[in-house]
């Protein structure tokens, strides 16, 4: 349903994605890793629509998304969460939920962040459909807190609810377990395995091995913008090719 055909991304001299392909079927969890730098978040950027490849195509449904402006990409079903939470902190946990709603419209969008933070509230039915999905991640009962009073762990499940507001096929999910701790992480993998059943697709790029080992169906490992392994997380545990990478960004690490 879903593929990258030889995706290529220059910034000037540096191959950030070099002919990277990958397809995923409905109701997969994939993980895509890599070291630092490898293009795990230029890839993300690249499928929204916030960075135009230099080759390659992005197919969804058997529709070429090359092009596409990010808010039109998120409307056929593609949503995203940010490695840096990208939160309205002062407006409510339901707000931002709301906001999610509103982005589906891109107008309503604009419009919804123009309106005072008491006019949104009143949209009663937005909110209770906020407050039903904010429900899923345990989060029901802060709906009416400003999202920047949350601990950060919950804000982190809030993102990811804003995302799933717009009801997407394909979630993109930029390290969402960073910053959290165990037992927080868990309790995000138990709920990121509901997803497929609900009728999501998620792909995530994510540091934690053991997230990723406990959570994915398949695996793509990137290296400088090379897919050098996919497969499932047994085999990349011991692919030595990846294992090398991991390696080699340690000995950097310790230089
Ligand atoms: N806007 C940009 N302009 C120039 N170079 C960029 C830009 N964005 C990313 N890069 C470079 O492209 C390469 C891939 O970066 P990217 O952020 O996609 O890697 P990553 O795998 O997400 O890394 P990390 O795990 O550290 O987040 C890096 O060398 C990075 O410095």
């Amino acid at each position: 349903m879903f593929a990258v055909n030889n995706l290529t991304k220059r910034f000037g001299g540096l191959l950030a994605l070099n002919r990277v392909s990958f397809s995923l079927e409905r109701g997969e969890i994939l993980a895509l890793i890599g070291p630092n730098g490898a293009g795990k978040t230029t890839l993300f950027n690249v499928v929204t629509g916030n960075l135009r490849p230099d080759e390659g195509e992005i197919i969804f449904k058997d529709r070429r998304l090359n092009g596409l402006k990010p808010f039109q990409i998120a409307r056929l079903g593609i949503s995203r969460t940010f490695q840096n939470l990208e939160l309205f902190t002062t407006l409510t946990v339901a707000e931002n939920v709301m906001v999610g709603f509103y982005r589906l419209h891109r107008t309503g969008f604009f419009k919804a962040l123009l309106r005072r933070p008491g006019v949104m509230r009143e949209d009663r039915e937005l909110y209770r459909e906020a407050v039903r999905l904010l429900n899923r991640l345990g989060l029901a009962d802060k709906a009416d807190w400003p999202a920047g009073s949350l601990p950060f762990g919950q804000q982190r499940l809030l993102e990811i609810a804003r995302a799933l507001a717009g009801q997407p096929e394909i979630l993109l999910l930029d390290e969402p377990a960073a910053g959290l701790n165990n037992a927080e992480s868990e309790a995000l993998a138990r709920f990121l395995r509901t997803l497929p059943e609900a009728g999501h697709t998620l792909i995530l790029v994510e540091h934690d091995m053991d997230t990723v080992m406990g959570l994915a169906d398949r695996v793509v490992v990137l290296n400088f913008g090379t897919v050098i392994a996919t497969g499932t997380p047994a085999e990349i545990q011991r692919n030595r090719e990846v294992i090398a990478a991991y390696l080699g960004e340690e000995e950097e690490e310790a230089c």
